[in-house]
């Protein structure tokens, strides 16, 4: 166990590159710690992951190798980075970008529900990180209130997504390569079930639904203190907008939520489709979300045509979004 003055079980280049000091998170694979790097005393945070604290090391090494692998294959400005990776026999050190600002979880116990607009530039800068990844064939699948971190403590900042640890790279599948043949002899439920076993890039949606459902009302829909076991709430959809909470929220904003939390897959809201949504046709939020995302871009000089209204279509997000 690391305390904080005691370097010595750290591997010898990550100690003579970091100073560790406290811890600043904990999360089932281990802790996370802010690191001063010695030639420049910039701050970073390393995430420290104990082998044994998988069920067997065949899964730690997997697991870890594919969120190194994401980790560093991923740049987009709402995906946390990676500066370096060490191990030793027992654990894996992976320094990351800091985020002064922590997990959104906190912010949202913190202040019980977000603001809508602060809601909605959150939310906008996820889909955004998501739709890259996305692009890239990753599947985050465990996006939670944990795994959004925020650049400082303002209301107004950029948020980054973390721990690729249960994400997964969609490989080139039996079925993909199944329909490169003709398909004039496959039957139909290859089509409709091929991967029985997998899911889609869908779960993340329905993730996001759920994220944005616990920004906008403080608490989560689905819950065991509700009733029912968790799990029968949400293979029924069943969630409930308790009026004290949501009275406040725009009609707009829950029809993102309702759309998101849809149980068929096939019929839930997609990424791009809430990109399209009216709720984030906001052109004075996507502006200040860029702003974040890209600090040192020039701000466009040109403003809106004086009563132009630009609906958005898709290749205009494509566009403007990253
Ligand atoms: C990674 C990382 N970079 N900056 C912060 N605050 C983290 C944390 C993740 C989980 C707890 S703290």
């Amino acid at each position: 166990d690391l305390r904080s003055d005691d370097q010595s079980s750290l591997p010898k280049d990550l100690q003579e590159k970091y100073v560790l000091t406290r811890q600043i998170g904990t999360g089932v694979c281990g802790e996370v710690r802010l690191a001063f790097e010695r030639a420049t005393c910039a701050k970073f945070a390393v995430k420290i992951i104990k082998k044994k604290n998988f069920h067997s090391e065949g899964t730690a090494t997997r697991n870890a190798q594919t969120e190194i692998e994401i980790l560093q294959r991923v740049d987009h400005p709402c995906l946390i980075k990676t500066l370096d990776f060490y191990q030793t026999d027992d654990s894996f050190y992976i320094v990351l970008e800091l985020m002064e600002g922590g997990e959104l979880f906190q912010r949202v116990k913190t202040q019980q529900q977000l603001k809508e607009d602060v809601a909605k530039l959150y939310f906008y800068q996820m889909l955004l990180a998501v739709q890259y990844l996305h692009s890239n064939g990753i599947i985050h699948r465990d996006l939670k209130p944990e795994n959004i971190l925020l650049s400082s403590h303002e209301d107004v900042c950029l948020i980054k997504v973390t721990d690729f640890n249960q994400s997964r790279i969609l490989e080139e599948s039996v079925l993909m390569r199944t329909l490169c043949g003709t398909p004039s002899y496959l039957a139909p439920e290859v089509f409709t079930h091929g991967s029985t076993s997998g899911y889609g890039l869908s779960v993340d949606a329905w993730s996001l639904g759920v994220l944005l459902f616990v920004c906008l009302g403080g608490y989560p829909p689905f819950h065991e203190s509700f009733g029912q076991s968790t799990t029968d709430q949400i293979v029924r959809g069943q969630f409930t907008m308790v009026p004290s909470k949501w009275r406040h929220v725009s009609d707009q904003a829950k029809d993102v939520v309702r759309k998101l939390l849809v149980v068929d897959p096939t019929r839930r809201m997609s990424i791009q489709e809430a990109l399209d949504h009216p709720w984030l046709q906001d052109q004075e939020m996507r502006q200040t979300a860029h702003s974040l995302m890209f600090p040192n871009a020039a701000s466009p000089s040109v403003a809106m045509e004086p009563g132009s209204s630009r609906k958005r279509g898709r290749d205009q997000d494509d566009e403007d979004d990253v």
